[in-house]
């Protein structure tokens, strides 16, 4: 062997010895990523163990030192004869000194949590806040109420900043709540140093956090300057943290606990039932002057005199809404993110005021609108989640009486929506579960939104205040999807042999025989009207029978449909389709009294309705009937 020859032979060893490190490299590395993820478990086990421990304890009680003063300063303060669910369990943990996360649904209370223990003890609440238009309401409604309160925000005057920060660093000061934005946290030095001799002091009583999912990446409102607050509980060790949201998923309440560095903290959590609802559904016209004729009515007549919100998804319908109601001689509001914010404050507080009817509003009329008697909220096009439903809708009725939250639904606007949000995974499938939502023929509304926080109200928990559940003769009907399916998948694959997409009204026309004739079906005129069929595409989008196939144009996007992968199970032999059809029962213009009336009864009788109900929900049940 030559010299080189020699060491070609042991660089090959070498290769050889690498080659067996490195795999054993690879296999440490996944043994050490599976051991991450299990300390991640276990961690997360143990958490949820002290969580459950912390959350066996009774906390409603009233025999803490300070329970006489809760009571006191809840009806002299606040004017409130009693507590709503869970309040009193949050104020007497938090005055504990223990860690809360209180969950609790849009308009439940979750302020007082934070506002009446911060008059029980001495010393500073500090109210984390991520709306400025939030702060202003909740600091106006306390300084009415004579309590000692400031903010600092953005638009704070640098004079007034330092004199807040003087006086929270006095060892005098009697205020009682400061509210700051988050972002305080991250850029103001001056700001923490005066905290921390606030601190020091013994007087930095509590940190409140509003909307505490912000922290969570997996939450769907993450804010980054949230995440500046995960040092508070280490610099501040004495001080108890109480965060407060009313998004309940266990996943984002885990993660919030980790970002704040509070893990295994109590979690108290109140049911999402909000009873005086009504929840409807309602017919969407294909054309916008009808929508619009159908909401002046509704605020003519049914809403009249009252307040509310006109939810849109788009900054032109919110304004061309708001223009158009005006002109039939109603006072509306538009409200969307393009708005200045001098702009934005000024409508809301008109409409706070009561100077106007309703807003026609985007999302961004969102987080903070604290006025208790909103009395509709009307969804002129459907949310892009179910979650986003639920807090748009939860803004209606926060004083507890009757408010009504109307959809008006149609087809098209699942494609309007779509095609805006389909580039996120996990985004349709959202979607799909709002389109899921308004499909709906045959099962409570309450229901639906319980499955969707993991609740179980029951069914008597609706007290008919769904339209599903109010509408007493209602007979389901079920409609045998498989000959349509098969009916419809020779249209796409005729489409397909042609090179032609369909968008879903192209689909519609060939099923119903109309449009270009080369795309047409063999088969006979479906017996259904075209808002059933309309009902079948959507059915079966969400059911993944079709999938939306998203391609872009220089001006927008466009969905077509396809054959989903569902599709291919028609043919077997014990195939079977059924979708029960939904009533489009309009929403009478004048009859809300008595649904009101209706209701009050309903609550008095309630165990004696409770056994017809049951009976009710059973004959609905043995009344379906089967069409094709
Ligand atoms: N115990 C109570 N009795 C009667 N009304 C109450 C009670 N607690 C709070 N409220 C009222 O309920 C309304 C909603 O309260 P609050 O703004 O605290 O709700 P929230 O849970 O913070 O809602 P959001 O998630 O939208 O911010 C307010 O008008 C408040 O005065």
């Amino acid at each position: 062997m030559t010299p080189a020859q020699e060491l070609e032979e042991e660089l090959k060893n070498v290769d050889t010895e690498l080659g067996v490190v490195e795999s054993e490299i690879v296999k440490l590395k996944s043994r050490q990523r599976m051991l991450h993820e299990k300390k991640n478990s276990l961690k997360h086990a143990i958490n949820k163990l002290k969580s459950d421990k912390l959350a066996e304890v009774d906390w409603e009680g009233t025999n803490y030192t300070w329970s006489n003063d809760v009571k006191d300063i809840l009806q002299i303060v606040f004017q409130l004869e009693s507590f709503r669910p869970k309040q009193l369990s949050v104020i007497n943990a938090t005055l504990s000194g223990q860690h809360v996360i209180a969950v609790m649904p849009t308009g439940a209370g979750k302020s007082l949590c934070y506002q009446l223990p911060a008059m029980v003890q001495g010393g500073l609440t500090i109210v984390v806040s991520p709306l400025v238009s939030l702060i202003e309401d909740q600091v106006r409604s306390l300084t009415s109420k004579q309590i000692a309160v400031k903010y600092i925000t953005s638009t704070t005057p640098k004079e007034q900043i330092t004199e807040i920060l003087h006086t929270i660093s006095d060892k005098h000061c009697n205020m009682k709540l400061l509210y700051v934005t988050p972002e305080r946290f991250a850029k103001s030095k001056r700001f923490m140093a005066n905290l921390q001799k606030c601190y020091a002091n013994g007087r930095l009583q509590r940190i409140a956090i509003d909307e505490v999912h912000c922290c969570s990446q997996w939450g769907h409102d993450f804010r980054p300057d949230y995440k500046y607050l995960g040092i508070l509980s280490g610099m501040f060790q004495k001080t108890p943290i109480l965060g407060l949201t009313a998004t309940a998923t266990a996943h984002v309440l885990s993660d919030v606990q980790k970002m704040l560095s509070i893990p295994g903290s109590l979690v108290i959590k109140s049911t999402f039932n909000r009873p005086n609802l009504y929840y409807k559904i309602i017919k969407k016209p294909t054309s916008q002057d009808e929508c619009i004729s159908i909401i002046e009515n509704l605020l003519k007549h049914r809403y009249r005199g009252e307040t509310g919100i006109i939810y849109t998804n788009s900054i032109k319908d919110s304004e061309d809404i708001a223009i158009e109601l005006t002109k039939r001689g109603l006072k509306v509001g538009c409200y969307h993110a393009n708005l200045d914010a001098n702009d934005r404050t000024k409508v809301h507080t008109k409409w706070h005021e009561k100077k106007y009817q309703a807003l026609a509003a985007t999302v961004a009329f969102g987080m903070g609108i604290d006025k208790p008697d909103v009395r509709f909220v009307i969804h002129h096009t459907i949310s892009k989640t179910m979650e986003n439903y639920y807090q748009e809708s939860g803004r209606a009725g926060r004083d507890g009486n009757h408010a009504e939250c109307v959809t008006m639904y149609r087809m098209q606007d699942i494609f309007k929506v779509s095609s805006m949000v389909f580039s996120s995974i996990g985004n349709l499938d959202h979607l799909y579960g709002m389109v899921k939502y308004c499909l709906n023929g045959a099962t409570c509304r309450r229901q639906l939104i319980a499955e969707h926080f993991d609740e179980d109200w029951g069914d008597t928990d609706c007290n008919k205040m769904c339209d599903i559940c109010s509408d007493e003769q209602s007979e389901i009907e079920e409609i045998d999807l498989q000959w349509h399916c098969k009916t419809l998948v020779s249209i796409i694959e005729i489409a397909e042999n042609q090179d032609t997409k369909l968008t879903a009204n192209k689909l519609l026309d060939a099923w119903f025989l109309k449009g270009p004739v080369a795309l047409r079906h063999k088969g006979k005129l479906p017996k259904l009207s075209r808002e059933v069929a309309e009902d079948v595409l959507a059915f079966l989008l969400v059911e993944n029978y079709l999938v939306e196939d998203f391609h872009f144009t220089s001006y927008t996007t466009i969905s077509y449909i396809k054959k989903g992968p569902c599709m291919d199970s028609i043919h077997d032999t014990n195939f079977s389709l059924k979708m029960p059809i939904r009533k489009y029962t309009p929403l009478s213009q004048n009859n809300k009294k008595e649904t009101s009336r209706e209701m009050a009864h309903q609550v008095k009788s309630f165990k004696k309705r409770k056994t017809t109900f049951e009976a009710e929900s059973e004959a609905k049940v043995s009344k379906i009937v089967v069409i094709d």
